[in-house]
């Protein structure tokens, strides 16, 4: 995935004008583990709608797998902080939607494999509304997965979760990346989160969004990484031009 020179400027009612990105040049690599961070209003909603073709950027080019982004498509999946499943739809028939191409047979198999990997076998035929939000968005994981993107988007995905849910989906998320191989760009306003999660974490300023950081993070996965004296300098790396771009 490769954005160059993306800027994006809305134009809302009267002469309302919000520069929300400029100039952003940033490549992803195949396997990548991707965090964006910024604080609130840098940007980081609109740069990940860009990739996944929601909007077309003011300026700028977006390739994704050597190919201009021109729209939304099935080489990428893209998960919200809120679920967004159908209701009234079961789990399963959730899971099934993005997979329309693929005969009855196929998708419940395909369907089926994705929530297996997500720990949600066993409530594949209850409705999203008996589902914890921790399990919502597993399941919009799973959703998101079935078609086999070779890039998943999230955008704080996990941002309406308790802190020990948060945690534990983090840990299942990082799972879930290192079994499908899948590059994975994730959006959040937690340096913490970006710390944790991320192979890569990549910085935005304050309005409009430019790169102010963009950094390869290996930390070690003990049983405690966050008590992990790199993820501390990396979270506090973060922190600190986080907090100078925000100013
Ligand atoms: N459709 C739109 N029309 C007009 N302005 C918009 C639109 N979408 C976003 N903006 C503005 O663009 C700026 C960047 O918004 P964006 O949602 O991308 O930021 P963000 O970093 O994701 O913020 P947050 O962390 O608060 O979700 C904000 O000032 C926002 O008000």
């Amino acid at each position: 995935m490769r954005l160059a020179g993306v800027g994006q400027t809305y134009r809302g009612r009267g002469r309302r004008v919000v520069d929300a990105l400029a100039d952003v040049d940033l490549s992803v690599a195949a396997g990548e583990f991707a965090v964006i961070v910024g604080p609130s209003g840098s940007g980081k909603s609109t740069l990940l709608r860009i990739v996944a073709g929601f909007i077309t950027p003011s300026r700028g080019t977006v390739v994704v797998n050597g190919a201009p982004v021109r729209g939304p498509g099935p080489d990428r999946g893209v998960v919200f902080q809120q679920p967004r499943l159908f209701p009234w739809l079961s789990v399963r028939r959730n899971v099934e939607f993005g997979l329309r191409g693929l005969d009855r047979a196929a998708r419940r198999a395909r369907a089926s494999e994705q929530l297996e990997l997500v720990g949600l076998a066993d409530t594949a035929d209850l409705r999203p509304y008996e589902l914890s939000g921790g399990m919502q968005q597993r399941a919009a994981i799973a959703r998101a997965l079935a078609p086999g993107p070779r890039i998943l988007l999230l955008d704080e995905p996990f941002a309406a979760l308790d802190a020990l849910t948060r945690e534990r989906m983090q840990e299942e998320l990082r799972a879930l990346w290192q079994v499908t191989g899948t590059t994975v760009i994730f959006i959040t306003h937690s340096v913490d989160e970006a710390a944790y999660l991320g192979t890569r974490i990549v910085a935005l300023s304050a309005r409009p969004g430019r790169v102010v950081l963009d950094l390869a993070s290996d930390l070690p996965r003990s049983a405690e990484p966050r008590h992990e004296p790199e993820f501390v300098s990396t979270r506090d790396k973060v922190l600190e031009l986080v907090r100078s771009a925000a100013r």
